[in-house]
């Protein structure tokens, strides 16, 4: 279990982060922490393996204060999966995810054997391994990150947007695997997002935040669903999935030249009017009505 106690981080030019926060993530589930840019998310996370160190505060990993650890060592047995992959670009796939194992003095040949078994694992072929980073697709770049994550056999993932630079097919393969890897392995992750359906699709547990690290809301998808706790939990579900929902569907009945706007259940929640269609022909300033919606009801479909 990783366990926050009143914690708080203020950056060196002032600005508040974090503050007290406290947060129980359970052992061998998923926790996602979600909410809009600049909430904290990345600072929470990272003081886990110390790449930040709390200003007040207590990051403890199964009763151990992480402050008592040496930051390398801590890390070195902490997977760490990143936006972008983060891969080391003049070296191979198969180096890229036998490097931190190295440093950890397991064997050339053991390296190798277990980089081999993780790209399996993670669904890259074997010929991939002699290609560089940049010879690669987006999604599989994030796979071998994935795979360097798990190279150090850890008991803790963590997972800091690392699917929010693919296209949303890949994305949706990529967060499959994790669920997949996840019923096999049964790690501790930690995943950072500000998509709420992600958090959602993954999420044992889900810690909405706002501004300042302050938790508004956590618990289990169905449980954040059907009882938003705050304004702003219901606008962050409400607004993301109206959002992505939208759609112009070609079965849609048109008005004359305008075509009709429908949510992910088909409703019509909106008119996009065409030039010159029977909106625009009345509409004394076009612009402001070239989508005409309701969007903040399209969650509740
Ligand atoms: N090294 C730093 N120095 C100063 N301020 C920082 C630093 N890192 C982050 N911050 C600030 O701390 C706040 C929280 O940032 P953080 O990256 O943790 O948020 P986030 O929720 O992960 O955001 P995003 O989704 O945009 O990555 C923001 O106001 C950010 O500008």
């Amino acid at each position: 279990m990783i366990e926050f106690r009143s914690v708080s981080k203020t950056y060196q030019d002032g600005t508040a982060a974090v503050e007290d926060f406290s947060l129980e993530i359970p052992a061998r589930r998923i926790t996602v922490l979600v909410g809009s840019s600049g909430s904290g998310k990345t600072t929470v996370m990272r003081m886990i393996n110390r790449m930040v160190d709390p200003t007040s505060g207590t990051v403890e990993i199964d009763g151990v204060d992480v402050a008592t650890r040496e930051p390398v060592q801590l890390r070195r047995g902490i997977g760490y999966i990143m936006q972008n992959s983060g891969l080391l670009p003049h070296r191979s796939v198969l180096d890229n995810i036998t490097t931190v194992p190295r440093l950890t003095g397991v064997s050339k040949a053991d390296a190798r054997r277990r980089a081999f078994e993780l790209m399996e694992v993670v669904g890259l072929e074997r010929s991939l391994a002699d290609r560089y980073p940049s010879q690669l697709s987006g999604g599989q770049q994030q796979r071998v990150g994935v795979a360097r994550g798990l190279a150090v056999d850890p008991n803790i993932l963590l997972m800091d947007e690392p699917f929010s630079a693919v296209d949303p097919i890949v994305r949706d393969e990529l967060q499959q695997e994790v669920l997949r890897i996840q019923a096999e392995l049964a790690k501790t992750i930690v995943f950072v997002s500000h998509d709420i359906d992600e958090a959602f699709l993954l999420g044992d547990q889900v810690v909405v935040l706002e501004r300042g690290g302050h938790i508004v809301q956590q618990g289990t998808p169905t449980e954040i669903l059907a009882n938003p706790a705050t304004d702003f939990v219901a606008t962050f579900i409400g607004a993301e999935r109206g959002k992505r929902r939208l759609v112009v569907s070609d079965s849609t009945p048109a008005i004359g030249d305008d075509r009709v706007l429908v949510d992910g259940g088909g409703y019509p929640v909106g008119i996009i009017a065409a030039p010159g269609g029977r909106l625009e022909a009345g509409n004394p300033n076009p612009k402001s009505r070239s989508v005409s919606n309701k969007t903040d009801q399209a969650g509740d479909a």
